[in-house]
């Protein structure tokens, strides 16, 4: 590998010349911009499928969920209870109990009352719902006039007196004033239809799935998953074993295709490619991948072949080399035909760090989701690069941000543990600075992490 970066030159030294930013390599925000561009316009032309709502899980929405229906889409009973019409006391009319799922009972006139449950539709003319423990009914028969509690009801609503004379029905008092409106959920309360429920790029979770069915769908529109496939760099990697003799174990071919999955992509295979430029052509320009993630070979020693790869096969830089630590030699580019190639450093940390820079907000705008990320303030002062970006494994305790230990080049130990990576800008970060912090795609640490301090090789 060569020397990528002129040693910067302090003002005032005898060149006279001024302090330089030590690299071409684009600012971190803009490279993180350039991905989603690129994967924005890459999206286009990929139609959205429709999966049943049982496959539909973790995917994005590829379009607005719009209410196929009113939710409610009757006016509906909120309460078990009576349906009345008008000011009471009310007739209760004995006929069966107004039931969910059931059709609507004809209209009341004002004065009439019905059972109903909740979850009916109520009958036309109702014009307040009482619950049943703030009610009672009084039966007019003359040989009980004594008042019953309203569930037993249904046991004095006889209505034929021995001889088969109709009876006056029970008279329904309330226990409490009634409010016009009351326990009736009007339809159209939550939404009409065509209202927009939750807009495209929406991951598709457990409660998504119930308010899409709620609302009348069978099947939601999601993007096609990103194909990506994995080629891991480098001869001196082992997949089983210990480490030995210069030789080290591959952590990345573990890592990166769950990991990428797990921002939603289908993982076509991880490949180990070894130090050969061609074996590395053939897998780059034959790969059926939307986003080929190389690990390794970036920098500039003899056998990072990558560059050289790129050129060959035709393709053009978007980004090549950022100002971020770790991993600054990372590079995204165009293959031609809508397919791009994120080519991640070989240091474990810095691959994480190409990982969340370039192909997290890629994948994202190829689905038409946004990365994820918060802001919060870091608990101690953080040190900084002079002139580049720097990502730092994070922890978040209660609302503050706490540095981690082992966040060198090559370590995963700190990340291991982190809630997400914090964005340190240039110069780096007072004590209680609000920071952009990237989250990582799972669920966060329960906090149960070793001490603290610093690390930085
Ligand atoms: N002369 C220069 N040398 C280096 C520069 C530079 O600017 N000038 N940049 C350094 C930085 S920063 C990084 S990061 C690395 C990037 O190197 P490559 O992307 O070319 O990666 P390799 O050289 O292949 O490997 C670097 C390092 O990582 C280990 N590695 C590689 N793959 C894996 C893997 N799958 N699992 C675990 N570890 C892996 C590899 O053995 C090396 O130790 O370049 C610096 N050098
Ligand atoms: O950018 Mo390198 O990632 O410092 O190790």
């Amino acid at each position: 590998m060569t020397l990528k970066e002129p040693v910067p030159v302090a003002p005032g030294t005898a060149t006279g010349a001024k302090a330089e930013p030590p690299h071409r390599a684009t600012a971190w925000p803009e490279a993180r911009a350039a991905a989603a561009r690129a994967g924005t316009a890459a999206r286009a032309g990929r139609e959205p499928r429709r999966l049943p709502l049982g496959q539909a899980l973790g995917h994005a929405l590829a379009e607005p969920l719009l209410a196929l229906t009113d939710l409610p889409s009757f006016d509906t009973s909120a309460m078990d209870g009576w349906a009345v019409a008008g000011p009471g006391p009310w007739s209760v009319r004995t006929e069966t109990p107004v039931l969910a799922g059931h059709a609507p009972a004809a209209a009341l006139t004002d004065g009439e009352a019905v059972r109903i449950a909740t979850g009916a539709p109520v009958p036309p003319g109702t014009t307040a719902v009482i619950r049943t423990e703030h009610s009672r009914t009084e039966r007019t028969d003359t040989e009980r006039t004594d008042t019953e509690p309203a569930e037993s009801a249904d046991r004095t609503e006889s209505t034929e007196r021995a001889g088969g004379v109709a009876a006056p029905g029970p008279v329904l008092h309330a226990l409490r004033g009634v409010v016009p409106g009351q326990d009736i959920r009007p339809r159209g309360q939550e939404c009409r239809a065509g209202d927009e429920l939750l807009p495209a790029g929406t991951e598709v979770t457990p409660v998504v799935l119930g308010l899409a069915a709620a609302a009348g769908y069978d099947e939601l529109p999601v993007p096609p998953r990103p194909r990506v496939e994995v080629l891991v760099l480098g001869d001196e990697l082992l997949t089983a074993g210990l480490p030995h003799e210069g030789l080290i174990r591959d952590a990345l071919g573990p890592m990166l295709g769950p990991w990428l999955a797990a921002l939603g992509a289908e993982v076509l295979a991880t490949r180990r490619i070894g130090d050969d430029a061609e074996e590395l052509y053939a897998a780059v320009t034959g790969s059926a991948a939307d986003l080929v993630v190389t690990t390794g070979g970036t920098a500039a020693g003899p056998v990072d072949h990558l560059h050289r790869v790129l050129d060959k096969a035709g393709a053009t830089l978007l980004v090549d080399g950022v100002k971020v630590r770790p991993g600054h030699p990372m590079l995204l580019a165009a293959l031609g035909g809508h397919r791009h190639l994120v080519g991640l450093p070989g240091n474990p940390l810095a691959a994480v760090s190409g990982l969340l820079t370039l192909a997290e907000p890629l994948l994202a705008a190829l689905v038409g989701a946004s990365p994820s990320g918060g802001r919060a303030p870091v608990l101690d002062e953080v040190h900084g690069h002079p002139y580049d970006t720097r990502l730092v494994p994070v922890v978040r305790r209660g609302e503050q941000l706490v540095p981690l230990r082992y966040n060198g080049p090559a370590m995963l130990r700190g990340i291991a543990v982190a809630d997400g990576m914090a964005v340190v800008p240039p110069g780096g970060a007072r004590s209680g600075q609000e920071l952009d912090v990237l989250d990582l795609p799972w669920p966060p640490t329960s906090g149960a992490v070793p001490a603290q301090g610093a690390c930085f090789t």
